[in-house]
């Protein structure tokens, strides 16, 4: 399994504002960079703070693209991820519709009522007592096939992900724009690294709209 994480993140770090609401940070040509890279994905994943704060749909907005999955044996659509350890995913929420595949990962206190739910809508994966756990959430959709994953965010999704060495790429699009917010989402919340500290080594620079992409490999965790 590959797992790239993708954000957009704001000159001073955020992912949102302090309200949670979704802001264009990317500009056209880092959008259609995204969907690019959803397109080479077998699965685009999020939290389900990103899924309630955003209703985001998560599917490849460019047909030729689309095409061009068909005509590689692929799905038109990718899959799409939703980590939910309570199953708090609205049933009308977008990521639920007909458009593609969709997983819901539950940990094991989801309550049954969410479950009969969310089954009629997606297939669900449980792992983890309290919260989801996420080496064996993934392990799981490796057993569906899902060998190329793209993390979108948010946050607290993305530290996990880094806290349990999961992520093997992280690509961050940093725009024109300065959010501030003590309490705005930044690229990775969670409780914090203090001791082990994940090194990133930088593949790739490169000048995007108005703002800059940087590409970097997720080479080792090392002690200060
Ligand atoms: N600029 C960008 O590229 C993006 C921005 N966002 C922004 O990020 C914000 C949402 O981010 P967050 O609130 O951090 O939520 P999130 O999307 O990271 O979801 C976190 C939630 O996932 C659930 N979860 C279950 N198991 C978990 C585990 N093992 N580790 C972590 N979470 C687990 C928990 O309910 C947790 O609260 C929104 O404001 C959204 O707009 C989201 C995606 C991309
Ligand atoms: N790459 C990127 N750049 C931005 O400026 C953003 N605000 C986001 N946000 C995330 O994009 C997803 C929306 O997907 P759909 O267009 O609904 O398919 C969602 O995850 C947002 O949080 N991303």
């Amino acid at each position: 399994m590959h797992v790239v994480v993708n954000a957009a993140m704001s000159a001073d770090g955020k992912l949102s504002s302090r309200q949670r609401d979704q802001i264009a940070i990317s500009g056209e040509a880092d959008f259609a960079r995204v969907d690019r890279l959803r397109a080479d994905s077998d699965a685009v994943v999020v939290g389900v703070g990103t899924v309630l704060a955003d209703d985001p749909h998560l599917t490849v907005k460019d047909e030729q693209l689309c095409h061009q999955r068909l005509e590689r044996g692929e799905p038109e659509q990718p899959a799409r991820v939703v980590i939910d350890s309570k199953g708090r995913t609205p049933d009308d929420a977008a990521i639920l519709d007909d458009a593609a595949t969709t997983y819901v990962c539950l940990s094991e206190t989801a309550p049954i009522d969410r479950r009969m739910e969310l089954a009629n809508r997606a297939e669900l994966v449980t792992a983890g007592d309290d919260r989801v756990a996420l080496l064996r959430a993934f392990a799981a959709l490796q057993e569906q096939g899902l060998e190329q994953l793209m993390v979108e965010g948010g946050g607290e999704l993305i530290f996990s992900l880094f806290e349990v060495g999961l992520v093997d790429e992280l690509r961050v699009f940093v725009g024109p724009k300065l959010i501030g917010g003590r309490d705005a989402p930044t690229l990775a919340d969670g409780g914090g690294f203090i001791d082990e500290f994940p090194l990133l080594g930088l593949e790739r620079v490169e000048r995007l709209d108005d703002g800059v992409l940087l590409c970097w490999t997720v080479d080792s965790y090392s002690s200060h």
